[in-house]
């Protein structure tokens, strides 16, 4: 998907997107982020065309989605919303059914379809697909948006704040679930959030915007915590950018001491490839002055606190 030059300006003559290009490859997850107001479900909702660019091209494959019929274009991009808006007199799979019966599919393969999508999202047919709306938790109904979304096998999925209307430990546990559900189904998303946290776990790269729809990065949670483009990314990535980076520091061989022959190691163990975040976090709870890196349970080599604040 491409964003060639887009641009929106409101009737009242608010200049919500200057100018945004931006490509977003088949199968990437890219997360919008920016402060409030600087245009980032703006740019989400022209994507699907629930609001009308004002300028500038949006190319699904090689098609422009401003030349395609708005209804047939949103059955292709699904589309997750804060409060999920669910359908509350009916039930979960009827919720989920919707597209698919839109689009005249045969009653068994529905059925069969809304079983498969809720065993996928991890709610249990037999248990939840009889129930309304109001019989589910936060979380759940979540992830029936997620699975009603994804109903009609779209090419896109764009999600607006998806996990924020939850509690922070349903939220982490969602973001996981997502993240496996992402490397099974392998979508091209982009979601909008305005949580640094969410960004740097679920983007493969982030877009980071400022007033106006301004971009002012592009480019791997890494690379955007690691080194900021401008001085705005610099001060909206924030004082705790290195602690964030840690998250996204694979623990590889090269950066450990190695371990002598014979000498079996003390210090909280953490497997290589686990984070440099993870090996902080051991050090900290465990008032190590090193941590021990093991490849299936062998120690391969050590890290130490010095070396753990040279990464951030
Ligand atoms: N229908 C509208 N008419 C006029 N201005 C609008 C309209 N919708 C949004 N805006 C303005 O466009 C700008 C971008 O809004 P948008 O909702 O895209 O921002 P956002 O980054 O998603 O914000 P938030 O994080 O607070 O949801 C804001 O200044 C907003 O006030």
């Amino acid at each position: 998907m491409a964003l060639e030059g887009v641009r929106k300006r409101y009737p009242d003559g608010t200049e919500a997107v200057r100018e945004l290009s931006l490509d977003v490859k088949a199968g990437e997850l890219v997360v919008l982020i920016g402060p409030s107001g600087c245009g980032k479900s703006t740019v989400l909702r022209m994507i699907n065309r629930m609001i009308e660019p004002t300028g500038g091209r949006i190319l699904l494959g090689d098609e422009d989605v401003t030349r395609v019929d708005p209804v047939r274009l949103r059955r292709r991009i699904g589309y997750v919303i804060q409060n999920v808006g669910l359908f509350p007199h009916q039930t979960v799979r009827a919720n989920v059914a919707t597209v698919p019966r839109l689009v005249g599919w045969s009653r068994d393969r529905v059925r069969g379809r809304v079983d498969e999508l809720l065993e996928l999202v991890g709610l249990d047919p037999g248990t939840f697909a009889g129930r309304y709306p109001h019989e589910l938790s936060g979380g759940q109904r979540q992830r029936v948006g997620v699975a009603r979304a994804l109903a009609a096998d779209p090419v896109v999925l764009l999600m607006d704040e998806p996990f924020s209307a939850v509690d922070p430990i349903v939220r982490t546990r969602l973001q996981e679930e997502f993240l496996r559900l992402q490397a099974e189904v392998r979508k091209t998303i982009v979601l909008v959030t305005h949580d640094l946290d969410e960004a740097v776990r679920l983007g493969d790269r982030i877009a980071v915007l400022s007033e106006g729809g301004h971009l002012e990065q592009y480019d791997t949670p890494a690379a955007v915590l690691g080194a900021p483009a401008t001085p705005f990314v610099r001060e909206f990535v924030g004082a705790d950018r290195g602690i964030r980076r840690l998250v996204v520091t694979p623990l590889r061989r090269e950066m450990l001491e190695p371990v002598p022959a014979h000498d079996a190691p003390a210090g909280p163990a953490v497997p290589l490839g686990g984070s440099a975040y993870d090996a902080l976090a051991a050090l900290l709870t465990s008032d190590a002055q090193r941590v021990v890196v093991t490849d299936g349970g062998q120690p391969v080599g050590t890290l130490d606190r010095q070396r753990l604040f040279e990464l951030m």
